[in-house]
């Protein structure tokens, strides 16, 4: 699919949340799993020519970066979290950009997508987010690594709904999916799943782990069959997070399990997206391989701490009008 340049997200960025229904899962198809491929150097080829493929159009740089916002989990995730930085992230995630700025660019309010913290965070999270309609997301099921009894695993996530979470950002175990063991790799994926109630689940894979592109999408596939509502790259800790060729592949999945199913499954990449301009391309990648639905906050996450912060300073270039004739990466 072409992206088109012509068509500004200004509008279509605070249209109300569309409501998809959840994706229920599937029994097992290992012959389905087994059959998938992944073409490395086909992949990685085509990864490379995502960056500055295309050039946004100038005046829709901001409004595609505002967008961006509006389907960032905002997160910290550090064992010297305190309420007050928790409180302080809410409160950027309910004013992620200066009122001046939005005014420039004549915008109405926005806000992130969520706030995700660990499990001892929530309660602040909620009461700081209280009226707002932000959801809090929580890591769970022992994350990072998710090598903590299992009965514990399942508890935390009944915990941390209880306490408020509204998303549970659940770790899969990596040596399921090292060992080809699709069967324990579902069962675990469905009692989290049924552990998190009406609460949405998002699957994390830690790609940087699971030693193949083949593997992230055989896993990608299980995780959506047992009814994961997203699936998301990693967690931030592992040595490799987020990346385009990785993106690909579970993108293709989640194409392909709607394609079966009639499911939309949600994407999340996460870990080391930092810069404005990469934001860009991951949006431009989305919208060439699944088309805008996929473009909403109900299926599209960044999990990052600090991008943010740099399309806080990209806007504020634009609006000042130092906006660089060199920040010109892909985006339609
Ligand atoms: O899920 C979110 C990640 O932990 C955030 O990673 P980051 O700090 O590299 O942006």
């Amino acid at each position: 699919m072409e992206t088109q340049s012509s068509e500004s997200p200004v509008r279509t960025a605070h249209l109300p949340q569309v409501t998809e229904p959840r994706n229920p899962g599937m029994d097992l198809d290992l012959d389905w799993v087994r059959a998938v491929q992944a073409n490395t150097s086909a992949i990685e080829r085509r990864a490379a020519t995502l960056p500055g493929r295309r050039s946004v159009k100038k005046d829709y740089q901001a409004a595609w970066l505002l967008k961006a916002v509006t389907m960032i989990d905002l997160t910290t995730l550090s064992g010297d979290d305190t309420v007050g930085r928790v409180r302080r992230l809410c409160s950027k995630a309910r004013q992620p950009v200066a009122p001046a700025t939005l005014q420039a660019l004549d915008m109405p309010p926005i806000t992130t997508g969520a706030v995700c913290v660990y499990h001892d965070m929530i309660e602040a999270a909620v009461e700081a987010l209280k009226g707002t309609g932000i959801p809090v997301a929580a890591v769970s099921t022992g994350f990072p690594a998710g090598l903590s009894p299992f009965h514990l695993r399942v508890a935390e996530i009944e915990e941390s709904v209880k306490a408020g979470a509204e998303e549970i950002d659940i770790v899969i175990s990596r040596r399921h999916v090292l060992s080809g063991d699709w069967q324990a790799l579902y069962d675990e994926m469905k009692a989290f799943r049924t552990a998190c109630g009406d609460a949405h689940v998002k699957a994390i894979l830690a790609t940087g782990e699971l030693g193949s592109l083949r593997n992230v999408a055989r896993a990608s596939l299980v995780c959506m069959m047992a009814g994961a509502d997203f699936i998301k790259t990693s967690t931030g800790k592992e040595s490799v997070n987020a990346t385009l060729p990785v993106s690909l592949v579970m993108i293709r999945a989640i194409r392909d399990y709607y394609d079966r199913t009639g499911y939309r499954v949600g994407y999340k990449p996460a870990g080391g997206i930092s810069k404005a301009k990469d934001a860009l391309v991951y949006l431009s990648l989305i919208k060439d391989e699944l088309g805008d639905r996929w473009l909403e906050p109900d299926l599209f996450r960044f999990g990052a701490s600090s991008l943010l912060g740099d399309i806080e300073r990209q806007l504020e270039h634009y609006v000042t009008g130092a906006y660089s004739a060199g920040y010109r990466h892909s985006m339609g």
